[in-house]
């Protein structure tokens, strides 16, 4: 591990209010020693660097005009903000970053006061900024609303929604545009490519210029309406930013890392008495200062450990294939067999293996950017021309388009195919990310068809019975992290449309499994085994349909049913309870348990831990088992 580095002013810093009498030359060394820090800190706990050393004079800056946390600063994602945290009073705990008991990757209110909205999926922050701007018109405050918003988060519906909302409120919010060109991958459509026109066609405005231009826009009073009228006579002329034509004040672009410009612009901007939303185009380039980063932005968003002198991350030994790299695989071999097969990403290719996808199929392949609604709506445009759209999305952010999947795929029983990737708990980016809602939200949808992979060669059959059903929609889920090291087929074969299978047959206890809990299920079946516990071990592979008629038969033929899936309370283990319910057979003495999620958050930590605490590997399986059997089991433990 390097040394830490030497940092004499940023000891100094505690809170922000103790760098507020520091000169402009010693901000700027204040932020060399943040950038050393912040590179430190990541090279030991991992997470989002790039994006955090794109900030640094961002940060530092506003922090040293604004009065935080009286004034709200707003980080978009929050996957930037590991700087900020470094400034605001969780420096000594900063090398906790991620890990069990630490601080959290992204922004959180309960973390601290000077997170003021917590975050993690993106493009929220102009829609709270201006939520918190308004509540302050109306309460009578006098605080500043600034929202640090990136390019890539620029993309998503919600950000135009929330402009075009704060360009008729007239309220004052100050948006910040952190322009580095980049989103986890290059940056794509047609708002990155205007973003790019609008650098290139205006250079950086030089500290004169843009003082000259915000002190045009804040004339005294009286000049305001012969002002007006001038600035509406230029947009004509010359064509105003999309950001004016929706009514803010654009400012840009200027340089992000330069303090010297940064700090006057932002007094300016904090002084003015205008009541409009004003944005100000800073850009910045992602990875900035640290050399490994700035040559490969994408590859050092999110980070393992690493080695600071040479850049090089911490490598996991050589295993099995990610479940990701399974998916991708299976769907690349399914398109060759059908070209209608065409797949989608929200601006995640590397994240859901549509990196691979794309090289295969470059004309089949569609990054729709940070547009999670758009992507399904898209998709179902095209299951109505007969293409068989694969939507792969990380279940945490499909959350996003649930009206899109409700009322334009499953009301109209189109035939896309959602692959579910990152499917329950996922570690270190925690309970925002955490792939915990999908099995209850679509559950209760009618038409829908929904399975879980148990295991890799599972997923390559499910890909290939996405591919062939085409009744309606189907999703399919699979988990964050490593398979299991089983040889895979050369294609999947499709499997019977809600059938399960069973795996150990046994009389006592019945383990019904939906996912990959199905290893802890057989290691749990084992420990049954050496107490003298006959198991079952069963794998349902499909939560809708359910196989009633297998379900049906483990309720009669065991003293003790347990379901268990990774997911919240009202998914699988609902539905088995609901239909055993219905028939009746429950009214016969069958105990059964229902093991998912608990109703609580599992914070950051990691899966192996994150499962403990959910009560989802074998020992707590066990326990649940014996707990269920109570003196029937009669406390046998087990043989060593
Ligand atoms: C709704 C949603 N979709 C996808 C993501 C995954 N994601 C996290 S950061 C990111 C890129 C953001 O790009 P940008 O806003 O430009 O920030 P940068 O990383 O470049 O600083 C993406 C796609 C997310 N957090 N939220
Ligand atoms: C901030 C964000 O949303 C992504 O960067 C996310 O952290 C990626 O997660 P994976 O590492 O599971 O791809
Ligand atoms: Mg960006």
């Amino acid at each position: 591990m390097t040394a830490r580095p030497v940092t004499p002013l940023l000891d100094r810093v505690n809170v922000p209010a103790d760098l507020r009498n520091f000169s402009a030359e010693q901000l700027k060394q204040l932020a060399d020693e943040l950038r050393a820090e912040t590179i430190h800190v990541v090279s030991t706990t991992g997470g989002h660097l790039g994006a955090s050393l794109g900030v640094v004079e961002l940060t530092v800056a506003i922090h040293a005009v604004f009065d935080t946390p009286h004034d709200r600063l707003i980080w978009d994602v929050g996957h930037q903000a590991y700087p900020h945290k470094i400034l605001t009073g969780r420096r000594d705990r900063i090398r906790t970053l991620r890990q069990g008991g630490g601080l959290s990757g992204f922004t959180r209110r309960s973390e601290s006061e000077y997170d003021p909205f917590g975050a993690a999926h993106s493009s929220t922050s102009i829609s709270a900024g201006l939520g918190m701007a308004v509540a302050r018109d109306l309460k009578g405050d006098d605080r500043h609303v600034i929202a640090v918003i990136g390019d890539g988060a620029m993309s998503a519906g919600m950000a135009y929604e929330a402009m075009n909302n704060a360009g008729a409120q007239k309220s004052r919010l100050i948006v910040i545009l952190n322009d580095n060109d980049m989103s986890i991958a290059p940056p794509v459509g047609a708002l990155s490519a205007y973003l790019s026109r609008l650098i290139s066609s205006r250079p950086f405005l030089s500290l004169r210029e843009v003082m000259a231009k915000v002190a045009r826009r804040f004339p005294a009073p009286l000049e305001r309406a012969a002002r007006r009228a001038d600035e509406y006579a230029r947009g004509l002329l010359t064509g105003g930013t999309l950001f004016e034509e929706l009514g803010f004040y654009y400012v840009g672009p200027v340089d992000g890392h330069e303090l010297d410009h940064l700090l006057p612009i932002l007094r300016n901007l904090r002084d003015a008495e205008d009541a409009r939303p004003i944005l100000l185009h800073a850009v910045t380039q992602k990875g900035r200062g640290y050399a490994p980063a700035e040559a490969s932005a994408d590859k050092y968003h999110g980070v393992q450990k690493f080695n600071v002198i040479t850049g090089e991350q911490q490598k996991a030994p050589p295993g099995p294939p990610a479940y990701t790299k399974v998916f991708a695989k299976a769907l690349i071999t399914e398109a060759s067999a059908d070209d209608r097969i065409v797949a989608i990403t929200a601006a995640m290719p590397g994240g859901t293996g549509l990196d691979a996808f794309a090289k295969a199929f470059p004309t089949r392949c569609f990054d729709v950017g940070i547009a999670e609604q758009h992507a399904v709506t898209f998709a179902a445009g095209m299951a109505t021309e007969g293409m068989k759209p694969f939507v792969a999305i990380y279940s945490t952010f499909l959350q996003r388009a649930y009206d899109q999947v409700v009322h334009d795929v499953a009301l109209q029983s189109l035939p896309v195919r959602f692959a579910m990737d990152r499917a329950g708990l996922v570690g270190a980016d925690g309970a925002t990310h955490a792939g915990a809602y999908d099995i209850a939200f679509l559950g209760c949808l009618p038409g829908m068809t929904l399975m879980a992979a148990a295991d890799e060669v599972e997923l390559t059959h499910m890909v290939a019975t996405a591919a062939a059903f085409d009744e309606g929609p189907i999703g399919l889920r699979f988990p964050r992290g490593d398979s299991t090291g089983l040889a895979l087929p050369e294609r999947g074969t499709p499997l019977e449309i809600g059938r399960g299978r069973i795996l150990r047959e046994g009389t006592t206890i019945c383990l019904l499994s939906y996912g990959t809990r199905l290893a802890e299920a057989l290691l749990a079946a084992d420990d049954f085994a050496a107490r003298g516990l006959s198991c079952t071990v069963a794998d349902a592979r499909f939560a809708k349909p359910l196989d009633t008629a297998l379900i049906e038969r483990l309720a009669r033929e065991h003293a003790v049913l347990i379901t268990l899936e990774e997911g919240a309370p009202g998914g699988f283990g609902a539905m088995v309870l609901q239909h055993l319910a219905k028939t009746g057979l429950l009214d016969r003495g069958l105990r059964i348990r229902t093991l998912c999620l608990p109703d609580r958050l599992i914070d950051h930590d990691s899966p192996r831990k994150q499962y403990d605490e959910a009560g989802l590997n074998a020992p707590q399986i066990v326990a649940a088992g014996l707990a269920a059997l109570g003196s029937d089991a009669q406390a046998r433990p087990a043989r060593a």
